[in-house]
């Protein structure tokens, strides 16, 4: 593809939305790593977010809930469990996210998924274009693309690269997964099926932290069909982080989000209350977050917590692994919790999650609600 340099003097990636005629168009996004090699010393308007200035206290928590994977483990000894349990309970009631540490998954299996991340978004832009294929018709994901919507939307200030790692066979012949790094693919194959394990492992305890059978959440999963969808984001260093987002406010449409960064901390951050919160997560720590699909299986036990991602000054990268059931699956409430949730096909919520994404308000679950 073409260098294609536009008025704000950078390169653009193309998104598709739907015009007001229902009629596919093709918007052009600049490339954000392009832009903010070029020194700029105020953020483009396009990027200028707007805030409640009430919202932001500005509180970074002193510390986050973290939970120890060893402890959860049938051989750990039952009072240290139970004790690990409710902690797991307390905390993904309280936060729908925490830490996990003794999760079984290597440090060099991180710092591989580091290597090759960083080894790809360090490729010139055309190098990178040229390593990397296309779903066509399937938004999201790829190089480049985010949540765009509309022509006159902020945007955020984020490039990404986003791809289906399960279930097998999902991406033949489209080549998406980037050429270069050369063992970009392999590296991120081995992380993603130990954080598949991991992810699986936790489904297990959650269900029992709450008191329901260990199986009740994770029946939905299938180790063939079940969908593993990784996302690399990146967030160049940004002039004026207090103006931008590096997200903007959401929840996950996914069962579990299981996410590793690097490059700096203080990125994300909660909706507690009225506030945004910082969640203080060092970076060689990974982070575990409830989307909306274990919400509805839990009937709203567990909720998908409301996030977002400030810009930075410095560069900072996260890797977000989304695991599903199949997108076939009827998912419903394991047992009435009062969330009022009813049955819903994941292909369906997750469908109807991105035509309207993204909202100001966590608005996409209304979806699964009980008329
Ligand atoms: O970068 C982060 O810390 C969070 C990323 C995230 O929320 C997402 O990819 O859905
Ligand atoms: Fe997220």
């Amino acid at each position: 593809m073409e260098k294609d340099m536009g008025e704000e003097g950078g390169c653009f990636h193309e998104a598709t939305i739907m015009g007001q005629d229902g009629i596919p168009r093709t918007v052009r996004v600049p490339v954000v790593q392009e832009l903010a090699r070029q020194g700029l010393k105020f953020l483009p308007e396009r990027f200028i977010k707007a805030r409640n200035p009430s919202h932001e206290a500005n509180i970074t928590l002193p510390m986050f809930p973290s939970i120890n994977m060893a402890k959860l483990g049938q051989q750990a000894e039952p009072g240290v469990r139970a004790q690990e349990l409710a902690q797991l309970a307390s905390c993904a009631k309280e936060w729908g996210m925490f830490l996990v540490t003794d999760h079984g998954i290597h440090p060099s299996v991180v710092h591989g998924v580091k290597d090759v991340v960083q080894g790809f978004f360090r490729l010139p832009l055309e190098e990178k274009r040229a390593s990397v294929g296309s779903y066509a018709s399937i938004d999201n994901m790829g190089y480049g693309r985010s949540f765009v919507k509309s022509e006159d939307q902020a945007l955020d200030w984020i490039d990404r690269l986003a791809m289906k790692a399960a279930p097998k066979g999902v991406d033949e012949g489209l080549l998406v997964w980037p050429q270069k790094p050369p063992n970009f693919r392999q590296v991120m194959a081995k992380y993603v099926e130990q954080g598949r394990k991991l992810c699986d492992h936790l489904l297990q305890a959650l269900a029992e932290a709450l008191s329901l059978s260990p199986h009740d959440f994770i029946q939905n999963f299938d180790p063939e069909w079940s969908e593993i969808n990784v996302r690399v984001n990146y967030y160049p260093p940004c002039p004026q982080p207090e103006l931008g987002l590096g997200i903007t406010p959401h929840s996950d449409a996914s069962g579990l989000s299981l996410l590793t960064q690097f490059g700096c901390s203080g990125g994300l951050q909660v909706l507690k209350g009225l506030n945004w919160e910082t969640v203080p997560w060092p970076c060689d720590e990974l982070l575990v977050n409830v989307g909306d699909l274990l919400e509805i299986m839990s009937d709203g036990r567990l909720k998908s917590p409301w996030h977002r991602v400030v810009a930075m000054e410095k560069e900072r990268f996260s890797v977000a692994l989304f695991y599903n059931p199949p997108c076939s699956t009827e998912i419903q409430p394991v047992q009435d919790g009062d969330g009022g949730y009813k049955k819903v096909v994941v292909g369906d919520y997750v469908r109807h999650f991105y035509e309207i994404s993204p909202t100001l308000e966590k608005q996409a679950i209304a979806y699964a609600k009980k008329a």
